[in-house]
């Protein structure tokens, strides 16, 4: 009888369990239904009110949920191709919904790129540099308004020539350790060469901004260069992501962000605390010059601290956020140049052989020379190859902004707020723009002059333009030159190709492989 009883009040718990969880059930579903309901309503309510804005440019149909972004739920080495789809369908300039209620606009035509890039009125970014914040803080890269344009100011004599020339020791030593390391890769069949460049630019970026060297080259598990590794990955898999930046404080990138920050921010913070007590010991001697009254090369950090705004100089956060910006934006960019440039030298052999000869010319002794400023300056045809290959490998493949003004354009007004996507990807393969765009040709920069200065946007242009693109192409001659004086270049064997990827940087995902025999 109790045993009965006893089956009987749990057979009754049974059932209102399960009640109770239908019920859960039946109101999560009421509400998830109502909510899409109302993101039906509200995105057609937006594209019948859009209708006034943008009436000259198309783009593919919108999903109520999705907008367009499941055209780009793809392996991202085919985003290139889905893109270069919709401007074949729909024209130089496409709408994208890149939410159910949200649009951008992607730009290929040359003259849009000129009118947004050349304006004071648009140099505010788009939102997904917002994810940077954390680490860059608002410095020279994201910031916007009043403050980027003192910062700009106070920051572009950084970049004088007379700077520039101390930093040609700093390429060259690191440039030695980079081909030792090469060293070990000669004569196999087939290497991928990015991870290695990109330990070498990390090198020059950590001493060149902080005047302090990291040994990236040889010590690449230090916890310095894997968080730098770690965020940028983390970046990519943001901008990435399709899902709502208000659930990202859910994901393990959240935590694994955390911890890299710690790091990279305990670095900077060490190295600035412990140059502002040199900085003030040594202000009242002169502190451009060392013990032996030799001069002493400065870092950007070692300017900042001498830096003023508004007659203020700036805190320890200030430098900061500017100093990790030159390490962010210096050294992966330059990496992913140089890898192109080493991949197009060992896939052109004609190209390769008259980049030789110039550095023939140049140098007497190929082997143990190092480079001077003037040798950079000189190196004219290695230019044109530095150019071509930014031409066609981008490091940054795609500019955001916000446009914080309506504007109009061909009859289309531009509505305020909305992101364009400037795609220098797209532009500098065109065949609107360029004759056999598809390929390697460093010599078609010889003829370029008068000819539009922005279907050519690999460092952008107008005000926002890079501020490092005098110091990357020094960097990138030094280093490109030393390789072409030690090793030959040779495809990879097997030859994959490349699968290019728009990540925050133009990368490759299968590597950029290559082969090396010595010269001598
Ligand atoms: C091949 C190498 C490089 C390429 C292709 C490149 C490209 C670019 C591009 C396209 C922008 C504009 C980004 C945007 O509007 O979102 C930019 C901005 C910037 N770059 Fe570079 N960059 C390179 C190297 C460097 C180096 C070596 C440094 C520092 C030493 C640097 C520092 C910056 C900074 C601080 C900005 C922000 C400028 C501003 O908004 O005022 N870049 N770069």
């Amino acid at each position: 009888m109790e045993l009965k009883v006893y089956y009987q009040s749990q057979m009754h718990l049974y059932i209102e369990a399960t009640n109770m969880i239908a019920f859960v059930a039946s109101v999560i579903i009421s509400i998830v239904l109502s909510l899409l309901m109302v993101l039906v309503v509200l995105h057609i309510i937006k594209v019948r009110n859009g209708s006034k804005y943008l009436k000259n440019i198309k783009g593919p149909k919108p999903n109520p949920i999705f907008g367009n972004m499941l055209h780009f739920a793809v392996p991202s080495y085919k985003i290139f191709e889905v893109t270069q789809k919709l401007l074949d369908e729909f024209g130089s300039n496409v709408i994208i919904y890149n939410g159910p209620l949200t649009r951008a606009v992607l730009i290929t035509d040359v003259k849009l790129i000129e009118h947004i890039l050349s304006s004071m009125k648009f140099i505010e970014k788009s939102e997904q540099y917002e994810h940077m914040y954390k680490w860059l803080g608002t410095g020279l890269l994201t910031s916007g308004g009043l403050k980027w344009k003192k910062r700009r100011r106070m920051i572009t004599p950084s970049f004088h020539f007379s700077i520039l020339e101390n930093f040609v020791d700093v390429f060259e030593n690191v440039g030695d350790v980079f081909v030792k390391k090469l060293e070990e890769h000669v004569d196999k069949p087939s290497f991928d060469i990015y991870p290695i460049i990109s330990l070498c630019t990390l090198d020059v970026m950590c001493e060149t901004s902080m005047g302090t060297p990291i040994n990236a080259l040889n010590n690449a598990s230090s916890d310095y260069v894997r968080s730098v590794k770690n965020m940028c990955k983390i970046l990519t898999d943001r901008n990435f992501s399709p899902l709502d930046r208000r659930f990202y404080p859910f994901t393990l990138n959240f935590y694994r962000e955390q911890f890299a920050l710690k790091v990279l921010h305990r670095h900077t913070d060490a190295v600035i605390d412990r140059r502002m007590k040199e900085f003030r010991v040594n202000s009242d001697q002169s502190s451009e010059t060392n013990d032996c009254g030799i001069k002493k090369r400065m870092a950007f950090l070692d300017l900042l601290l001498r830096s003023t705004i508004d007659g203020k100089s700036l805190t320890r956060e200030d430098i900061r956020e500017e100093v990790d910006t030159f390490m962010f934006e210096g050294h992966d960019t330059t990496s992913s140049a140089i890898g192109f440039a080493l991949y197009s030298l060992a896939n052109n052999p004609l190209v390769q052989q008259k980049a030789l000869e110039e550095q023939m010319e140049i140098f007497k002794d190929l082997k143990n020379t190092r480079a001077t400023m003037a040798d950079l300056q000189n190196m004219k045809y290695l230019e044109l190859v530095i150019k071509e290959t930014l031409r066609l490998y981008p490091s940054v493949p795609i500019l955001g902004r916000r446009v914080k003004e309506e504007f109009e354009w061909e009859n289309s007004i531009f509505p305020k707020d909305i992101q364009v996507i400037l795609f220098a990807y797209g532009c500098q393969r065109s065949d609107k723009n360029y004759e056999k765009p598809l390929e390697f040709i460093p010599e078609r920069f010889l003829d370029m002059d008068g000819t539009d200065p922005f279907k050519y946007i690999p460092f952008s242009a107008g005000p926002r333009n890079c501020i490092g693109q005098k110091f990357a192409l020094l960097e990138m001659k030094s280093t490109i030159s030393k390789v072409l004086r030690n090793f030959k270049l040779l495809p990879a064997n097997p030859n994959p190709g490349l699968r290019l990827a728009p990540e925050i940087i133009l990368v490759s995902k299968n590597g950029i492989n290559v082969c090396l025999k010595k010269r001598f």
